[in-house]
């Protein structure tokens, strides 16, 4: 890790002030961040095409920009991984820096609101965030912010996809402090934590939240709003999983017992407990999905089927409920709710989005 301090040392002696204006004709914005934008430009001497991230200064120190930039530099060698350019500057309000563009833009976009994508297409896709993820990981690093929005597309059936936003990747072993926001691709032992307490930054992390995004990937909801006791849809799941002879909650019926299998060991409850990324690859050749003909009747161990409306929760993902994106462009929205209902509200921050205040429908 001596190479990227290193990295982010020169990277601080060598940026320029630039006029973005002078240097590239801005296209369009590609998204909205916590922290700033993303916009599409060309470079005018190279002609190229860039995707441009820009991170206020008002909200993020020079350190913590130097720092995603060098990681997302040192990551970009894998063909999984978003690819970067060797620029990197600023303006009066700005820390910028140039990615490879994403022509298709990100997952979260294509996933059909309770619906999910297909078996074929899911595979194809979490293949290629698996390997990414392992090559991460064997490198020491966590990515710490797993979610759809952070998975850049290049065409519509995921032949092409790559891991992005490095913005919160750390150094496995170092301590951080739980700062972000609880949403539901977040691990139980981190939503228990009280904020601004240490945490050791650890791999489990990561596999939990890629638990919960194959989830929505295969369901188009999210399985739970937050994986705390308080949540009826995780303690359901909890229990399932802690008394194996409890019903298989409804919106996990779907999967075959290879997929609950994989299931079980990506969301462990105990992180020491939780699988290492690689253990998935020997899953990709079963089945996930129960074919809907040969679906198990209800019976003792299941608790047969029920329709239940509930109100949204005040909070984005609802466990079993909805989810929502931090994305604030013109493109439609989407919620994702519990064995549920993917809504159309805007993708807000995470944490913070609001659901609609119209009852969801929930189709157990
Ligand atoms: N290289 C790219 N090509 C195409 N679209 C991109 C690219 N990078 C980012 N985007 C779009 O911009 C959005 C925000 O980007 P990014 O996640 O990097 O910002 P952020 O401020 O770090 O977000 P967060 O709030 O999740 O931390 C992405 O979800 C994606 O839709």
């Amino acid at each position: 890790m001596e190479m990227l301090d290193e990295l982010q040392q020169l990277t601080a002696k060598t940026m320029e002030k630039v006029d973005v204006a002078k240097q590239y004709d801005t296209i369009r914005e590609l998204g909205k961040g916590t922290y700033g934008r993303v916009d599409l430009a060309i470079h005018k001497v190279r002609g190229t095409k860039m995707a441009l991230k820009f991170l206020r200064k008002k909200t993020t120190k020079q350190k913590s920009f130097l720092q995603e930039y060098c990681i997302s530099r040192y990551l970009s060698a894998c063909p999984y991984i978003i690819g970067m350019y060797d620029i990197a500057f600023e303006t009066e309000e700005y820390y910028v820096f140039a990615q490879e563009y994403a022509v298709a833009g990100d997952l979260f976009d294509i996933i059909p609101p309770q619906v999910g994508l297909s078996e074929h297409t899911t595979k194809r896709c979490i293949y290629q965030v698996a390997l990414a993820l392992d090559y991460l990981h064997n490198r020491k690093l966590v990515h710490r912010d797993i979610k759809p929005e952070n998975i850049l597309i290049f065409d519509k059936e995921c032949r092409k996809v790559k891991l992005s936003d490095f913005g919160m990747t750390r150094i496995a072993g170092t301590t951080e402090k739980r700062v972000s926001g609880t949403i539901p691709y977040t691990a139980p032992e981190l939503c228990e934590m009280s904020k601004h307490s240490g945490f050791l930054v650890n791999h489990s992390i990561d596999v939990w939240a890629f638990g919960v995004l194959l989830f929505c990937m295969m369901t188009g909801n999210f399985p739970w709003e937050k994986a705390l006791h308080l949540d009826s849809f995780y303690y359901e799941f909890l229990q399932w999983q802690r008394y194996k002879s409890a019903a298989i909650p409804s919106q996990w019926r779907r999967f075959s017992p290879h997929a609950l299998k994989m299931f079980s060991k990506l969301l462990s409850i105990e992180p020491e407990k939780r699988c290492a990324i690689k253990d998935v690859f020997w899953y990709f050749g079963k089945t996930w999905l129960v074919n809907k003909d040969d679906s198990p009747t209800p019976d003792a161990k299941t608790n047969g089927d029920v329709f239940v409306q509930i109100k949204p929760p005040s909070l984005p993902f609802s466990g079993g409920e909805a989810l929502s994106s931090n994305k604030t462009d013109t493109s439609p929205s989407l919620s994702f709710s519990s064995c549920s209902s993917y809504e159309d509200v805007p993708k807000e921050n995470n944490a913070n989005a609001m659901l609609g205040s119209t009852p969801i429908e929930i189709c157990v």
